[in-house]
C-alpha cells in the first residue's frame, strides 16, 4: 500500500478498558482474547536477564570510567536492543512526584480523564483499523512533552485536578533527555561515529513523547496482552515502571522473555530509527519486539519516554553511505512526522513497519 493512502486511515472507536475493568465481569469480550497466545515461558530462558548497565561508570564521576561498562552497553545494544540503567541521576524527587501524578491521573473518574480525549493524542486506546484486530488490555495517555511548543495543554489533566502535573511532567521530561544526550554520546563512542553528528540528529527542538500506560488486573489475563508484539517506531525509549509490577516481555533468542526490573531502574531500548539510520548505527544496534502481558491481581502502570531524530533529518539511508556497492535497504521517509504518521496509521504488528519500509534489492 502507498504512503497516503495508509496515512489517511480513520481509527474506530474503543471503550476504557479501566471502565471495562471495573465491571468485574468474569469473562471478557472475544475482541480481548488471543487465542494463539503463548504466556508460557520455557525455565531455561528464566535464568537470562537483560543487562544491567550502571551509568556513573560511564560519565566522569568518582567511580572512575569503566571500559568493561562501555562493553557491556555496546554489547547490549548490539544483542538485545534493550538495558536496565542504574545509578542513571534521576533525582528521586523527580522520579516520585511523576510516579505520584501519572497514578492520580489514572485514579481520576472516567468522565475527568475522558476530557483529555482526542485521536492520537491524550488519553484512549491504541488505535484500531478493522473489527478484526484484536484489542489491547490497556488505555494510555499519550502526550507530546518537548519541544514544549507542541504540547497540546487541552489532552493533559486540567490544573485544578492534579495541580502539580505539568510541573511534574515537565521536570521529568528534561532529566530524560538529559539520559538521552548522555546516552546517545556514549553509543556514538562504542560505534566508533561522529559524537556530535550523532547528538545533533537529537538536538533541542528534537520530538519527546511519552505514553502513560495503564494496564488493569484481567479476569483472563493469561488469554490478553496489555501492548501486542511491536517495536518501537522512535529514536530511543525510556521506561519508567511505576508500581514494581512486572510485565514487559522482550523478543530474545526466539522466545518472549520477562524482564525483571530493578528498583528504581530505568528500561532503555533501541527503537526503529537508530536501526534504520545506518549512520547512527549501520543496523548494528537492534530495535527489539517486545510485549506486555497483564496480571489476574494487580494493575501495572509505565510511563516510555520517546526520543526522535530532529525534524530536518531524512529517516533512510543517507547517500552518502550508499558506498562501496551498497545498496539502500529501506525507502526513505521525509523525517520523523512523517514516520509518525504512518506508525500510528497501522496496527501494532511486530515490526512490520520496517519490513514495509525496506526495500527488496
Ligand atoms: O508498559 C511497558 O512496559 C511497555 C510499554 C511499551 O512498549 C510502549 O509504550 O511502547
Ligand atoms: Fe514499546
Amino acid at each position: 500500500m502507498e504512503i497516503e493512502s495508509i496515512i489517511n486511515s480513520v481509527p474506530l472507536a474503543l471503550e476504557s478498558v479501566q471502565v471495562l475493568a471495573s465491571k468485574n465481569l468474569g469473562t471478557i469480550p472475544s475482541r480481548y482474547i488471543r487465542h494463539d497466545l503463548v504466556q508460557k515461558v520455557d525455565h531455561e530462558i528464566l535464568v537470562k536477564e537483560i543487562p544491567v548497565i550502571n551509568l556513573s561508570k560511564l560519565i566522569d564521576s568518582d567511580a572512575g570510567f569503566s571500559q568493561e561498562e562501555m562493553d557491556k552497553l555496546h554489547l547490549a545494544c548490539q544483542e538485545w536492543g534493550f538495558f536496565q540503567l542504574v545509578n542513571h541521576g534521576v533525582a528521586e524527587e523527580v522520579m516520585k512526584k511523576m510516579i505520584e501524578d501519572v497514578s492520580s491521573f489514572f485514579n481520576l473518574p472516567f468522565e475527568h480523564k475522558k476530557q483529555c480525549s482526542q485521536d492520537a493524542e491524550g488519553y484512549g486506546q491504541a488505535l484500531v483499523f478493522s473489527e478484526e484486530q484484536k484489542l489491547d488490555w490497556g488505555d494510555m495517555l499519550f502526550l507530546r512533552t518537548q519541544p514544549v511548543a507542541l504540547r497540546n495543554y487541552q489532552v493533559w489533566p486540567a490544573q485544578h485536578l492534579i495541580p502539580t502535573f505539568r510541573e511534574t511532567v515537565s521536570m521529568y521530561s528534561l532529566e530524560m533527555e538529559k539520559v538521552r544526550t548522555i546516552l546517545l554520546g556514549l553509543m556514538a563512542k562504542s560505534l566508533g561515529v561522529d559524537e556530535g553528528n550523532f547528538i545533533n540528529m537529537f538536538r533541542d527542538g528534537s520530538q519527546q513523547s511519552m505514553r502513560m500506560n495503564y494496564y488493569p488486573p484481567c479476569p483472563e489475563a493469561s488469554k490478553v496482552l496489555g501492548i501486542s508484539p511491536h517495536s518501537d517506531a522512535t529514536g530511543l525509549t525510556i521506561l519508567l515502571q511505576l508500581n514494581q509490577v512486572d510485565g514487559l516481555q522482550i523478543r530474545h533468542d526466539g522466545t518472549w522473555l520477562p524482564v525483571k526490573l530493578l528498583p528504581g531502574a530505568l528500561l532503555v531500548n533501541i527503537g526503529d530509527i537508530i536501526e534504520v539510520i545506518p549512520i547512527l548505527s549501520n543496523g548494528i544496534y537492534k530495535s527489539i519486539e517486545h510485549r506486555v502481558i497483564v496480571s489476574k491481581e494487580k494493575e501495572r502502570i509505565s510511563v516510555a519516554a520517546f526520543h526522535e531524530t530532529h525534524e530536518s533529518v531524512e529517516i533512510g539511508p543517507l547517500p552518502e553511505l550508499i558506498i562501496n556497492g551498497e545498496t539502500a535497504k529501506y525507502r526513505s521517509v521525509k523525517n520523523y512526522d512523517e514516520f509518525e504518521k504512518i506508525f500510528l496509521s497501522r496496527k501494532l504488528d511486530g515490526k512490520s513497519l520496517l519490513e514495509f519500509l525496506r526495500l527488496n534489492n
